[in-house]
């Protein structure tokens, strides 16, 4: 199923997910595509297309059922399970991904910092110990680690991507910017935040409003 589906639809099943759970917090319990629509920016069709990729959950007439399709969603995002992460480079963006308590309580558990600094080896950012990069191979495959985090400089990026690729984990988030090679069966997820800012610029130079997405 979730291979047939584009890329660009799935980039935006966060947001639906992020309204829904918000919604749900309120305690509404169904909603329409249109009330959808009006949250989200994206038009009523869209969505129901989109949210049809998936066997559609709505009813005509009745609209979603906010519960059931924010955890459906959630399994189609596979977020009903605990990821384990660890994260290479334990500088001023690695801790404070280490810091932030939102992507644990999302389920992504960072279980150790990694770096090559001996003054910071040994630190801990909350309760999470910063090791030496050497031990990083070895603590992936005894710790049933799946996603591998890149916030070192961009020189050793690729460096890092090879080791997360021999440890034998599945997804990257990588933080550099660097473009990494790596084998098939590895999802690289990219965030680039000086490309993002550069577009923010793009947009400010044509004096430009609204979402830039
Ligand atoms: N800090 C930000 O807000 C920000 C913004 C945009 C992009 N980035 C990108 O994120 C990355 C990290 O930025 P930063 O500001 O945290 O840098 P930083 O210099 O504060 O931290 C980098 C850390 O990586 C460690 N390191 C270097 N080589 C290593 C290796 N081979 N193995 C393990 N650790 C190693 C260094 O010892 C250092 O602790 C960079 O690629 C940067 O371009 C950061």
């Amino acid at each position: 199923m979730g291979n047939k589906v584009s890329i660009t639809v799935i980039r935006r099943l966060p947001k639906y997910y992020r309204y829904l759970g918000e919604l749900l917090n309120k305690g509404i319990a169904r909603i329409s595509s249109q009330e959808l629509s009006t949250l989200t920016g994206f038009t009523a069709s869209q969505i129901r297309q989109d949210l049809n990729n998936f066997g559609g959950f709505g009813q005509q007439g009745y609209g979603y059922n906010v519960s059931e399709l924010y955890r459906e969603l959630g399994k189609i995002l596979g977020l009903d399970k605990v990821y384990n992460a660890v994260i290479a480079g334990a500088g001023n963006l690695g801790q404070a991904v280490a810091n932030y308590r939102g992507f644990e309580d999302a389920g992504f558990k960072v279980l150790s910092l990694f770096d090559k600094n001996p003054k910071i080896i040994g630190l801990k950012i909350r309760d999470i110990e910063i090791r030496d990069v050497d031990l990083m191979e070895n603590f992936i495959k005894e710790n049933n680690v799946e996603i591998g985090i890149i916030t070192t400089p961009k020189e050793n990026a690729q460096d890092i991507a090879n080791t997360y690729a021999k440890s034998g984990l599945r997804g990257i988030w990588n933080f550099a910017p660097a473009d990494l090679k790596v084998p098939e069966n590895i999802v690289v997820e990219n965030v680039h935040l000086n490309e993002s800012l550069f577009i923010l610029s793009y947009f400010l130079k044509r004096n430009l409003g609204g979402n830039s997405h």
